[in-house]
């Protein structure tokens, strides 16, 4: 079969079957299937997985499935007509019953296994069987691969139902955490942050699941009641869904020589990574330790850049394992994840994260991540020390590397050409002593201000004398350091191009899963439109609704601060 048999797309598909001539499996037939799996897909139980790349396994529908939104711009993106999204064809496959779908689509889809460390220690006992072999995609089924305008995307249903691998668990994701997911990653796209896409959601409208949560008007750490929640899946799409982890769990196995085949299985995903996310910076033709070395820079060099768009937008993973970490350098896995609104250097929504995994400290959890992509190709370099050595090298460069993406980002979030050290903190400890709202200050200083009143709107309390003469002369200061030479109104809209208006307030969402478990999507539509345009100027009413400091009554509320269980 050849690899991207299709590229011509019809500007508008209307049904399934157009969908279907699009798909594509040939790189996931280089893969290996587990031994063991079943030829049917019913494969539903925890159960160890020993080797094999993947493991074919139906998703499980959803009862009476509703609509409930899809992404216009990514449908737009792939060419999709918006009355796609409510067909009864459509619906069906993206709420889990793929039981009736036209050919060269399978009657089956996908999960796979992946390891799991915890801020780089190795974890093994985290599955049933003590042995790491039964951990992976407990709830996330894939169902499909697809080449349009030569980009091939990965569809994966997120709440697809039990794997071998959910470990006892339901295999189900609650409307309130596939909400966030499903509008958060189309924001995080506009805001030009690397990141899973979006394509759509479908509920249940009988189907519910127990999740412990906070009660209304609660302020504890951890939830405090359990609540029956409506099922909900959620299609997200990306090149692929290669995690860290999944490289570490095959490197573990040829490390301990788990199986005859544990080595080569490694190396066998270490280039389907190469080809489903790294073609245009590896060259294939090279000998295999030169591949691993151009795909560990490429990698460094997307990790890094990824982590600067993080702290520009205020984004924080609150769970950044390996297991979370996409091997194609994307943002993936929003459960635990916030935005800082009033400005705290270690901000950490999720409470089971702790501060490693904190708002600045993403720079140094990455570099635990990249760490273990690079021990997770060693076991492939044995035999050429000078490569092994250089791998060493990639890896050791990683700080200097990401020191200086972060350094161009601070200084572009600034208006200036050049990074100064001081001035920055200087700013990072005056917005922390003075309760900032990180997204507004940078989007008010996008102005340019001359007066400290000129950034007002940002602060949740009126500095006092000591901090307002310090800001006046930090304001002195910066000013001082913008480029004379150039329009100040040139500064002032690049500014406003990497600082949003507009940004994930936890508060303003709350209500639109509260009112989506009672069947009003409303609001979801509003903040999809809202969300999506985060530097755009919108109407005065968006204005006065969105762009505003959060209300003191939410600062500690549980599931609107913190939230322990994301799923
Ligand atoms: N309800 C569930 N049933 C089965 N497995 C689950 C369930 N919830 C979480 N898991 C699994 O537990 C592990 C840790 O959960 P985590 O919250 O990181 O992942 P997630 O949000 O489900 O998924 P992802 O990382 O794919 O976005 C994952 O391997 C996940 O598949
Ligand atoms: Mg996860």
């Amino acid at each position: 079969m050849a690899k991207h048999p299709i590229t011509d797309v019809p500007t508008s598909v209307y049904t399934l079957d157009d969908l279907a001539k699009l798909t594509d499996y040939s790189l996931l037939d280089n893969l290996n299937c587990d031994p063991d799996a079943t030829e049917t897909g019913d494969d539903y139980q925890p159960r160890q997985v020993f080797s094999g790349h993947y493991v074919p396994v139906k998703p499980t529908p959803i009862a009476s499935p509703l609509y409930v939104a899809h992404s216009h711009t990514f449908f737009a993106e792939l060419g999709f007509d918006h009355n796609l999204a409510q067909t009864h064809d459509f619906a069906r496959l993206f709420s889990g019953d793929i039981s009736d779908i036209p050919a060269p689509m399978r009657p089956y889809g996908w999960a796979t296994g992946y390891a799991l460390s915890i801020y780089g220690t190795e974890y093994i006992h985290q599955c049933p069987f003590r042995t790491g072999n039964g951990y992976g995609d407990g709830r996330a089924v894939s169902v499909l691969e697809t080449v349009i305008n030569g980009n091939r995307w990965e569809m994966q249903l997120k709440g697809g139902g039990p794997t071998p691998y959910c470990r006892g668990g339901d295999g189900r994701a609650v409307l309130r955490s596939s909400v966030r997911e499903f509008l958060v990653q189309e924001h995080m796209y506009a805001l030009g942050v690397p990141t899973s896409r979006s394509l759509c959601l479908f509920v249940s409208q009988t189907e519910q699941v127990n999740r412990p949560w906070y009660s209304e008007g609660s302020y504890s750490t951890n939830p405090d009641i359990t609540v029956s929640n409506p099922v909900a899946i959620s299609t997200r799409v990306a090149p692929s869904f290669l995690r860290v982890g999944q490289l570490e769990l095959f490197a573990r196995r040829a490390r301990f020589n788990s199986h005859p085949e544990a080595l080569q299985e490694l190396e066998k995903i270490v280039l389907h990574l190469i080809e489903r996310e790294y073609q245009n910076e590896v060259n294939h033709e090279l000998a295999l330790a030169e591949q691993i070395l151009q795909l560990a820079s490429a990698f460094r060099e997307r990790l890094t850049t990824l982590i600067s768009h993080w702290m520009r937008v205020g984004y924080c993973q609150g769970n950044f394992n390996s297991d979370n970490c996409a091997a194609g350098g994307y943002t993936l896995d929003y459960g635990p994840f916030g935005f800082v609104e009033r400005f705290e250097p270690y901000f950490q929504p999720w409470t089971g994260g702790g501060q490693h995994f904190s708002f600045f400290n993403q720079g140094a959890a990455a570099k635990t991540n990249f760490d273990m992509f690079c021990k997770s190709l060693q076991p492939l370099l044995t035999s050429t020390p000078e490569a092994l050595e250089e791998l060493n090298q990639i890896n050791l460069g990683f700080d200097s590397i990401m020191q200086q993406k972060m350094d161009k980002m601070w200084a572009a979030k600034l208006g200036l050409e050049t990074f100064n050290s001081e001035l920055f903190k200087q700013l990072i400890r005056l917005m922390a002593q003075s309760s900032v709202d990180f997204t507004i200050f940078f989007r008010e200083l996008s102005n340019i201000p001359e007066d400290i009143s000129e950034l007002s709107k940002s602060f949740y309390e009126t500095p006092n004398d000591v901090l307002n003469e310090q800001w006046l002369l930090w304001l002195q200061n910066w000013r001082s350091l913008i480029n004379a030479d150039e329009d100040i109104n040139k500064i002032s809209q690049k500014m406003q191009q990497v600082n949003p208006k507009y940004t994930w307030r936890e508060w303003l969402v709350v209500p639109a899963y509260q009112q989506a478990s009672v069947g009003d999507f409303a609001l979801i539509h509003e903040l999809q439109q809202v969300l999506t345009q985060p530097f755009e100027l919108q109407s005065p009413e968006v204005e006065s609704k969105y762009d505003r400091l959060k209300p003191k009554e939410f600062f500690a509320a549980g599931g609107v601060s913190q939230y322990s269980c994301s799923s």
